[in-house]
């Protein structure tokens, strides 16, 4: 391990060494911080760049590395039935959430500079809305699916930096509770400043501007200090029903997919069904099936081993992380401008209420945040 600072200095020692031009094959395996905005991150791969070709790095996101996110892609291309759906015609929103119980830890110096926009959002969230949304190539060859996630962010709306509290909701966490036990505010956090405007939660609403997302907004969150650790997708699909049975008492939900990551592994989906115990009354019932989850290798294990087998499928591409950063930017100028409000949220919450607002805009809502906090991590 060593500090991001010193990513350059080494990768151009290598080289200069001449350690990078001795027979064999050589990998440079890197881990986030990949810069701290857009500029710094573009300069770090042209000094990368001198002593690596991009097919020699090898970029983790640990995100790729669970067995769930790999699924992803098998799930759709296997699945025929799920492959035809998996598009704006079918779906109505996508839901991606990555909570957690930690706060900031021992890791002030690094979390209070990052935010959660650089410690989650730029890399980890835009992971999953890429493999989520990434149109299926022909051939699952790691060029292709990294060419398809690349047209992803390509397609990927810009927010404009004044427009940037519209779709972008920033909390930070105040005192609260997590598994019964108090703990402190954000800024009562050893290291951290009191004055300390940093992000510990970010939601958003995305927008990917091609034929098969046209009109199906992502929404993302993810925080610290949250009411449960739970990753988890979920895929509403369009609800065709909702206005047949709208002046009956009968309600009928839409059909879901729910893709659990963390800390369980599990898909489900919600289709209806009458129960004549109750008249006939239409309720949502799930089929689902659960990851075997023991002696699988873990993201780390995984990740490298690829890296040592020379199969890049599940690292960023340069391109990948640039677009990222491309699309992050403004909205990291907004926050150092304070251009939209910093909410607070009690620990141990499901985040600033504002974030609901985001879906409620569109006649929607995070599904499921009762029913996931009582499972048990
Ligand atoms: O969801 P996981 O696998 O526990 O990973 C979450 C962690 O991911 C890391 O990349 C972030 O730096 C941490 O802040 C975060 O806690």
């Amino acid at each position: 391990m060593f500090k991001p600072d010193f990513f350059d200095l080494i990768a151009l020692n290598i080289k200069e060494s001449g350690l990078g031009s001795t027979k064999g094959w050589k990998r440079l395996i890197i881990e986030k911080p990949f810069g701290h905005d857009l500029t710094s991150a573009q300069d770090l791969n042209e000094k990368l760049s001198q002593a690596f070709k991009e097919d020699e790095i090898y970029r983790i996101d640990h995100y790729l590395g669970k067995s769930m996110v790999q699924n992803l892609e098998a799930l759709e291309f296997a699945n025929p039935i799920l492959q035809s759906l998996w598009n704006n015609q079918h779906i109505a929103n996508v839901q991606i959430t990555a909570s957690e119980t930690v706060g900031v830890e021992k890791r002030a110096d690094y979390y209070d500079q990052a935010g959660e926009i650089r410690d989650m959002v730029q890399n980890h969230m835009l992971q999953l809305v890429m493999m989520t949304a990434m149109h299926l190539p022909k051939k699952l060859s790691s060029h292709e699916i990294r060419d398809e996630k690349r047209k992803v962010m390509e397609s990927l709306r810009s927010i404009k930096k004044e427009d940037v509290d519209l779709h972008i909701i920033r909390g930070q966490y105040d005192a609260g509770e997590i598994h019964g036990q108090p703990v402190v505010k954000y800024t009562d956090e050893p290291k951290i400043d009191s004055s300390s405007q940093n992000d510990t939660f970010v939601a958003a609403r995305l927008w990917i501007d091609n034929s098969f997302w046209n009109g199906v907004p992502f929404y993302i969150r993810t925080g610290k200090r949250m009411k449960d650790k739970s990753t988890r997708i979920v895929i509403e699909f369009k609800n065709y029903l909702k206005d047949l049975y709208k002046n009956q008492d009968e309600t009928v939900e839409p059909n879901l997919l729910i893709i659990e990551i963390n800390p369980h592994e599990n898909v489900a989906l919600q289709l209806n069904s009458k129960n004549s115990l109750k008249n006939g009354k239409i309720e949502p019932v799930r089929v689902e099936f659960a990851a075997e989850q023991k002696g699988a290798p873990e993201a780390y294990e995984r990740l490298i081993f690829d890296a040592l087998t020379n199969d890049s499928t599940f690292f960023a591409h340069w391109k990948e992380v640039e677009l990222a950063w491309e699309w992050i930017q403004p909205i990291l100028e907004a926050f150092e401008e304070n251009l939209l409000p910093l909410y607070p949220y009690s620990s141990g919450s499901h985040g600033p209420d504002e974030a609901n607002r985001l879906l409620e805009e569109d006649g929607f809502k995070w599904w499921f945040d009762e029913e996931y906090s009582e499972r048990k991590n």
